[in-house]
């Protein structure tokens, strides 16, 4: 176990390149299951979630071929071997399995899925979803167990908005007989990376981006290759930091138009941010504006960055307002960032962040992947040095988050941890 350790006070300069997308990644290298020949994928970020999906293909058959961040999967020989227990808690999507194998096998038996806490994340919508292409879902004993004798196209209204329902159904209904109508869909990138990833192996589908997906079944998919898109939320994180201790920064592997709500927001806060092809420029200008942030479904402000930009109002003048409606308990970076000096109140369902604040270091803990990510932007911003612990959140999701920054010019550096630390956090 590591911990990471940042001196604050540097400032950011020069370019980093963003990854492929964590968010779709996790939906594609399940997806490749649905083939009946090798996918190829290029531009997988190096993650800790990549791995362990990669790991999964192999459990239950495939040949999983790495070059670099570039991935060849062999679905041949892949069985509808079940995964209750083991590498399927330790992330969000192991779900897609679910829609996966159910669409390909007819049958799975998943474990219920972990990731990252941010208050009940249940997944009701995507058992309507199986339900109604015509599986019987149990849960039993911690696992879903999914049976069809086969799959019919359905008109499936989301009660809720979801990003996993959305993709996890496309999975099912894809090999399904007939159409489905997918109604009140999500509209993430991600969800339009999923469906033409699926297009390349032979699907059909229509109206990805927009709230009604159609899909015809079709009898089999075949292998493809295809390119992952640049990841939004990393790519929001990089432009955050660059707000909050930049000098000048630039994003490189964006797409701009990904993070317009974001970018509104910086610039409404007085950062300079200059979108070209494929690239970002980010310079704060002296004392930032408070404004308030409201996280929404896509093209909406994203749940994902709401703990990092808490960190960034921390530096600016006034008051700022953050209400998450998409998980409102989303909160576990707050007394972690009171620790390192913020003034922050949690009221009626709402984050209040008065600024400005000098941080200053302090040990916290990381108690999920974007808590991490405002915790060392915090440890960026602070006087002296931050210790983060729970590490292992971060590199769910950030690939080579300590390189990257020391590029930039941080000061930021990964210990292991010691006997007595690791006591410490398993008695906490
Ligand atoms: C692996 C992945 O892509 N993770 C992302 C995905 O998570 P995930 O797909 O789990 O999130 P959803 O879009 O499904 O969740 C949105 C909201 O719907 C609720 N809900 C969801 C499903 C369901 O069956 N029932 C239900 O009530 C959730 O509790 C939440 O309040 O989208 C979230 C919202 O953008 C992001 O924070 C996560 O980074
Ligand atoms: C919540 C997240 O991930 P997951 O859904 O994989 O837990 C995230 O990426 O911020």
């Amino acid at each position: 176990m590591q911990k990471l350790l940042i001196e604050g006070g540097h400032l950011l300069n020069g370019k980093v390149k963003i990854s492929g997308a964590k968010n779709s990644a996790v939906a594609l290298l399940p997806a490749s299951i649905l083939a009946d020949s090798p996918v190829t994928i290029e531009g997988l970020p190096q993650i800790s979630d990549v791995y362990t999906l990669s790991d999964l293909l192999e459990e239950i058959g495939g040949q999983v071929h790495w070059n670099g961040q570039n991935v060849t999967i062999h679905p041949e020989k892949m069985v509808a071997m079940p995964l209750p227990n083991g590498k399927v808690k330790k992330l969000r999507a192991s779900y897609y399995f679910m829609g996966a194998m159910l669409g390909k096998f007819k049958k799975a038996v998943i474990g219920l899925p972990g990731g990252c806490y941010l208050g009940p994340r249940p997944i009701d919508q995507h058992i309507k979803g199986f339900e109604a292409l015509g599986a019987e879902v149990k849960n039993e004993q911690g696992a879903i167990y999914l049976r069809a004798k086969e799959l019919r196209g359905a008109r499936i209204y989301l009660d809720v908005v979801s990003v996993g329902a959305t993709i996890n159904i496309m999975l099912a209904a894809v090999l399904a007989k007939g159409k489905t109508i997918i109604e009140n869909a999500a509209k993430e990138p991600e969800i339009i990376d999923v469906a033409t990833l699926l297009t390349n192996m032979g699907a059909k589908i229509k109206g990805v981006g927009t709230d009604v997906i159609r899909i015809e079944g079709v009898p089999s998919l075949h292998g493809c290759k295809h390119t992952i898109i640049p990841d939004r939320i990393e790519a929001g994180t990089y432009a955050i930091a660059a707000a909050a201790q930049g000098k000048e920064v630039i994003l490189d592997n964006v797409i701009t138009q990904h993070i317009e709500s974001l970018l509104a927001k910086l610039r409404e806060m007085g950062v300079t941010v200059e979108e070209s092809d494929e690239q970002l420029y980010i310079a704060p200008r002296q004392p930032l504006k408070s404004v308030d942030i409201k996280t929404l479904v896509y093209p909406g402000f994203p749940t994902d960055l709401q703990q990092p930009f808490t960190t960034l109002l921390t530096k600016a003048d006034n008051t700022g307002i953050v209400t998450d409606t998409i998980y409102s308990a989303r909160l576990k970076h707050i007394d972690e960032l009171r620790r390192m000096n913020a003034v922050i109140k949690v009221q009626g369902g709402s984050v209040i962040v008065n600024g400005p604040v000098q941080l200053e270091g302090a040990k916290v803990k990381a108690s999920d992947l974007r808590a991490g990510a405002a915790l060392v932007i915090a440890g960026l911003m602070a006087n002296g040095v931050t210790e983060i612990t729970g590490v292992e959140h971060i590199d769910r999701g950030y690939e080579k988050i300590t390189e990257k920054l020391t590029n930039l010019g941080a000061n930021i550096w990964r210990e292991k941890l010691t006997e007595e630390e690791i006591l410490q956090i398993r008695n906490s």
